[in-house]
């Protein structure tokens, strides 16, 4: 029945589908319950951001969203797949191919050129080097930095890295991707640069992000902002300066 609703909603458009999603941490004296029954629906092509107090549960339901850690409740549907029901390799697998990660360290491998740490998901999915490496500097292209692809990241500014890891989370085309606190180590105008190149993804390509937020100044260019408080969405808003809407 659940499955079936499920199935409707991403009929209509639907990209994330968290339905009474609940997460506990530990056990007995040690339980944390992070989530309490989170009800979440994101649109194909949306930009949505979660934001809320430090410990409200934002990187956990993310997490949860992005395969790399199992629920204890409620139901979670990405892209069409009931992730509960796959196994850990199928997972993996899924991971690979439709999802982009950016996170707050920009997590790139220091001993790699910008263009060989772009390539990485694409070896991953089994493209071999000399495609994987055109492909990688075509995505540099994209974010600005075509002509940083042979430099390594120390060579490079917290915003360019920054662009290196978008690029890296893009190459693959995944459909959904998803970013924990892009922005909270650049500066203000960097930020603002880095958030124009995902937005430019989300509602130029389809693509749909979640991005976990602690930054005031970027939520203009949200469409929807989710706001939790103690493991549960509170409710929804509408940026006010509506910077990033595209209409
Ligand atoms: N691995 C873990 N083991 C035990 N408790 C955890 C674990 N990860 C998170 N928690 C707890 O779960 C709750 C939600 O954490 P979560 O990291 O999802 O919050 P958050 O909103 O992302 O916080 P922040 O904004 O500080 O990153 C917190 O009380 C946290 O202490």
């Amino acid at each position: 029945m659940i499955a079936a609703a499920a199935r409707q909603h991403l009929d209509a458009g639907a990209s994330v589908v968290c339905t009474d999603l609940t997460k506990v941490y530990g056990q007995g004296a040690q339980q944390v319950t992070a989530l309490r029954g989170v009800d979440l629906e994101v649109a194909r092509g949306e930009l949505i951001m979660l934001v809320g107090p430090s410990g409200c549960g934002k990187t956990t339901l993310i997490s949860i969203i992005a395969g790399l850690l199992d629920h204890d409740g409620g139901r979670c549907v990405v892209l069409g797949e009931d992730i509960e029901r796959m196994d850990q390799t199928t997972k993996a697998a899924f991971r690979r191919q439709s999802l982009g990660f950016v996170f707050q360290a920009f997590n790139l491998i220091p001993q790699l050129t910008a263009a060989e740490n772009v390539m990485i998901p694409l070896l991953l999915n089994g493209m071999n080097e000399s495609d994987g490496i055109a492909k990688a500097r075509q995505a540099l292209e994209r974010v600005g930095l075509a002509e940083r692809s042979e430099h390594f990241p120390s060579q490079l500014s917290g915003g360019q890295q920054q662009r290196v890891a978008i690029a890296r989370a893009l190459v693959h085309e995944p459909e959904l991707v998803v970013c924990d606190e892009p922005t909270s180590a650049l500066d203000h105008a960097t930020g603002q640069h880095v958030l124009e190149i995902l937005r430019g993804i989300a509602t130029g390509e389809g693509r749909t992000l979640i991005v976990v937020t602690h930054d005031q100044r970027i939520l203009s260019f949200a469409d929807r902002i989710a706001h939790m408080d103690d493991g549960r969405i509170t409710h929804f808003e509408e940026p006010r300066n509506a910077a990033g809407a595209t209409s």
